[in-house]
């Protein structure tokens, strides 16, 4: 049962919708660091922030099968090994692997730049020796075998602050922070840095990242947040282990199920009994203090994000968008494509406006809205020429199934005009970003052309179901108000 929202629960059971339980998976506990001892402790989150503010959060990681948080004891981090991956997106990154205390995933941290190394993976553990640092991928293992006497500088601290532990540099701005002006040992986060680094929190994908499904945009996210950060040689991506926004991959794909029969991704995830997004940062938030990142500027639309980041005392200094490719390609596909030009063969596709060459990415068809309102079957569109694009009304078998969008929700203007491009495709991936957008309070502009195809999607959607619906009484079609049961979540706050 969804905690926060039993009484839209209720509502969408009594219009029909069926609520299916969450399936869940027996998981054995985390055999966090049963193959050492510590040292020293690693870096702690001692207690669970207080969210009661967050109306979009109080979620609950019981439901997550991906996540099976402890959370009863406390969160420690442990980097366990760290290794170098030159990629195909540029650059050299430094791949760390962590275990945690709460779940018995391996998190990643992929680092670029020098000025961010793991506390955990450096410190000395009992037995540690040259070949175990070599193998863990310490830096310059010149290491003495025997660990170092507590007297010798070091260029980190850990002390705890208000239940958390907190992971320091000796110094800030260049200037020394702690009295101690021993700098024969520069601390690797180069406090002449004037920013903060840029930090992507990516949850993986195993459909987008994988299989390089169109139904989300999880892939490009990430291969983006990597070249940004190849470009720069600085940077820290997340990738955690929470597919399907938490809900693990078996109930993600429960959930396609149920969008396929016209539900958004929020009313799916909350007819199979789950909150609209299960995941949890404070592993993340953890891991960055480890890699003695405590402010960053954070690449995300989600303000989710931000707020669990800033909640567990990372301090988010930045926002920094993350523009979807096919939507930030809008302007110049469009303009490739009215001027002739060579457009790239993505917005092509994208946009419906090349020959059949697009095979649908949708298991049915999908609403090609014209610049006059009509909508028709992407099959009848001549879509080489704009000239002949089709003005036939939709016939409405094909809408039958399709979801019903709740009205679009105004947005700044896009700068487009719509009268450069005459139809418009909405794409499984933009429905998935609309939704996003317009249910779950991402902050991302949407084109206009896109929210005019939302919008007639709807009304199409709206007059098929009430065509079926009185054709056919007992239709399972889901009812087409069913995703404005749902109230919308508060405005994002936009920075
Ligand atoms: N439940 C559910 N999860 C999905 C669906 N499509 C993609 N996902 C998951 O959504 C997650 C996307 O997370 P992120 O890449 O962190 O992006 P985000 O939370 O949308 O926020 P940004 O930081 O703005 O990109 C991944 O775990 C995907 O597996 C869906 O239809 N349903």
């Amino acid at each position: 049962m969804v905690p926060h929202a039993p009484h839209l629960l209720a509502q969408l059971t009594e219009q029909g919708s069926p609520l299916i339980l969450p399936s869940t998976t027996a998981r054995t506990p985390s055999p966090f660091f049963a193959d050492q001892q510590l040292q020293t402790p690693p870096l702690s989150l001692q207690q669970q922030p207080d969210r009661s503010n967050n109306n979009n959060n109080n979620h609950t990681t019981l439901h997550s099968p991906s996540l099976n948080t402890r959370t009863d004891i406390p969160l420690s981090v442990r980097c366990q090994v760290r290794t170098r991956i030159p990629s195909e997106f540029g650059g050299i990154c430094y791949l760390h692997l962590y275990t945690n205390t709460w779940d018995d995933e391996e998190h990643l941290a992929l680092v670029y730049g020098d000025d961010v190394q793991s506390a955990s993976l450096e410190e000395f553990r009992p037995g540690d020796t040259d070949r175990e640092r070599m193998l863990r991928g310490v830096k310059g293992v010149a290491a003495p075998a025997t660990p170092p006497p507590p007297a010798q500088p070091s260029t980190k601290t850990v002390h705890h602050v208000n239940g958390h532990h907190h992971h320091h540099h000796s110094q800030q701005n260049g200037h020394a922070t702690d009295g101690d002006d021993d700098d024969e040992d520069p601390t690797p986060l180069s406090l002449s840095t004037p920013q903060p680094p840029l930090v992507r929190i990516h949850s993986c994908c195993f459909t987008g990242e994988t299989l390089r499904s169109l139904r989300c945009d999880c892939a490009e996210q990430l291969e983006e947040a990597m070249r940004i950060m190849a470009k720069v040689n600085r940077g820290v991506v997340l990738y955690l282990k929470q597919e399907g926004r938490g809900i693990g991959l078996r109930d993600k794909l429960r959930a396609y199920n149920l969008i396929d029969l016209g539900h958004d991704t929020m009313a799916a995830n909350l007819l199979l009994g789950h909150p609209p997004d299960a995941r949890s940062y404070e592993i993340a938030s953890a891991m960055l203090r480890d890699l003695g990142v405590d402010r960053v500027r954070l690449l995300t639309n989600n303000p989710d994000k931000m707020r669990h980041l800033q909640s567990d005392g990372v301090q988010v200094v930045e926002r920094v968008p993350m523009i979807p490719a096919s939507w930030r390609k809008f302007a110049t596909e469009i303009a490739g494509v009215a001027d002739g030009n060579d457009a790239p063969v993505a917005a092509i596709d994208h946009l419906s406006l090349s020959a059949s060459s697009s095979p649908s990415t949708s298991p049915l068809p999908l609403p090609i809205l014209s610049a006059n309102g009509t909508t028709t079957k992407p099959s009848a569109v001549r879509p080489s020429s704009p000239a002949n694009q089709p003005s036939t009304p939709a016939a409405p078998s094909w809408t039958s199934s399709r979801r019903a969008a709740t009205p679009p929700r105004a947005h700044s203007p896009s700068p487009l005009s719509t009268s450069s491009i005459t139809a418009v495709r909405l794409q499984d991936r933009d429905e998935y970003l609309v939704t996003k957008v317009q249910r779950m309070g991402h902050i991302l502009d949407i084109p206009a052309q896109l929210l005019e195809a939302v919008h007639n999607n709807s009304l199409a959607a709206a007059a098929a179901h009430s065509a079926s619906a009185s054709s056919s009484p007992a239709s399972t079609t889901p009812p087409t108000d069913i995703v404005s049961a749902i109230p919308s979540p508060s405005e994002p706050n936009s920075k």
